[in-house]
């Protein structure tokens, strides 16, 4: 358990450091300009910019390569036509969307658990940093599952095609939706391909971007404190206390486990290789569908949700204390 450190303020009036609650280190002061805790140190920005810049970039390679340009775009498919693709990405079937960015969470779930079972951050046995990860964990997965496979019956993403006007086209004719039940005319995107519909009309969030953007945020925001000693990803995190000051989250961080963990630098890495494998893999199939599927505006909705769901576990705990004593959060 992470034992609080002792702290200090600056006086309003002369600028002078004066115990605040025992004392508090200088680091942890709050300045006039210091950055809310609800939003990303200046580094997390820089770094959480890489997936916008990439939707860019593919949009903008799309746009300009003769190949893409030339090339017919099914706006019911979300894609070239097959017999048309511009490149072997630019086809459902590749190896990399079967394999890897269609059963994204799976493994995103195996990287997740080799790097809480191997990382050395995490402490001994069933210790509080690592069921706190696994609760961060758990509930990035239930987004997931939520935008994505299931919300009280269709997933957001399939509930907010049809709040936007779209539907399986099978409804289209007025006789068959007479004839269907309610539960079959309020249909998914899955079982309305499954009964050879098309699923047209609507806004139809990029689940590709979706899964992407969050399964590798949050392999970064667990993995990354443990890559780099980078004062943004750790100490230059801002934090609100109990008493509503801001300070810097080194005031909850452990002495003792700090010095062991800088003790055994060399380990401080184990079981993120595969993270790492997965994040090179992940980045690369975002660029593709970035360049190949969807059009600009659903790619930047998957964006906005997946990072709705990392602002709720990465950057609201900072500023709530009570849901960060649960949550906690990464490297600290
Ligand atoms: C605080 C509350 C916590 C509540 C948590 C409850 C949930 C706990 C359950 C934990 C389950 C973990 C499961 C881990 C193992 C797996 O993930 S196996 C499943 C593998 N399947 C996938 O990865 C599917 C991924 N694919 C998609 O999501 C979609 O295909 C897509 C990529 C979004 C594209 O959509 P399309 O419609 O196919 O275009
Ligand atoms: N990078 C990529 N490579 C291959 N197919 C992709 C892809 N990105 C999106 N797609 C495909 O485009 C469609 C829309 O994707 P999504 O809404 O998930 O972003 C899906 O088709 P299918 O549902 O027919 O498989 C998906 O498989």
């Amino acid at each position: 358990m992470s034992a609080r450190r002792k702290s200090t303020r600056l006086s309003a009036a002369n600028g002078t450091p004066t115990p605040l609650t025992s004392a508090m280190p200088a680091s942890s002061i709050r300045t006039p300009n210091t950055r809310s805790p609800f939003v990303p140190t200046r580094l997390e920005g820089l770094l959480l910019a890489i997936y916008p810049v990439t939707l860019l970039l593919g949009s903008v390679f799309s746009t300009l390569s003769p190949a893409s340009r030339s090339a017919p775009y099914s706006a019911a498919s979300q894609s070239h036509p097959p017999e048309f693709a511009p490149s072997y990405f630019a086809q459902k079937k590749n190896v990399f969307n079967v394999y890897f960015v269609k059963i994204g969470w799976f493994w995103t779930t195996l990287a997740f658990v080799v790097f809480l079972i191997f990382n050395p951050g995490f402490g001994e046995g069933l210790s509080v940093r690592r069921i706190r990860a696994t609760l961060r964990y758990l509930t990035i997965t239930f987004w997931w599952i939520a935008v994505t496979q299931w919300f009280f019956g269709p997933p957001l993403i399939d509930r907010g095609f049809r709040f936007t006007g779209g539907q399986c086209e099978l409804l289209l004719d007025e006789g068959t939706k007479a004839g269907m039940s309610e539960t079959r005319e309020y249909i998914t995107a899955a079982t309305c391909k499954a009964v050879g519909g098309s699923w047209k009309g609507g806004h139809d969030i990029s689940g590709h971007v979706f899964l992407l953007i969050l399964a590798s945020a949050l392999l970064w925001f667990e993995t990354l404190p443990s890559l780099t000693r980078a004062e943004g990803l750790r100490d230059g995190r801002r934090i609100m206390l109990d008493d509503g000051k801001v300070a810097s989250v080194s005031v909850e961080k452990s002495r003792e486990h700090e010095k062991k963990i800088t003790d055994e630098e060399e380990n401080v890495r184990s079981g993120v290789k595969v993270a790492l494998v997965v994040l090179g893999l992940m980045w690369w199939m975002l660029l593709m569908t970035a360049a190949y599927f969807h059009t600009w505006f659903e790619k930047l909705t998957g964006l906005g949700v997946a990072f709705a769901g990392l602002w709720a576990v990465y950057f609201l705990p900072r500023g709530v204390p009570a849901l960060r004593a649960v949550l906690g959060m990464p490297g600290v």
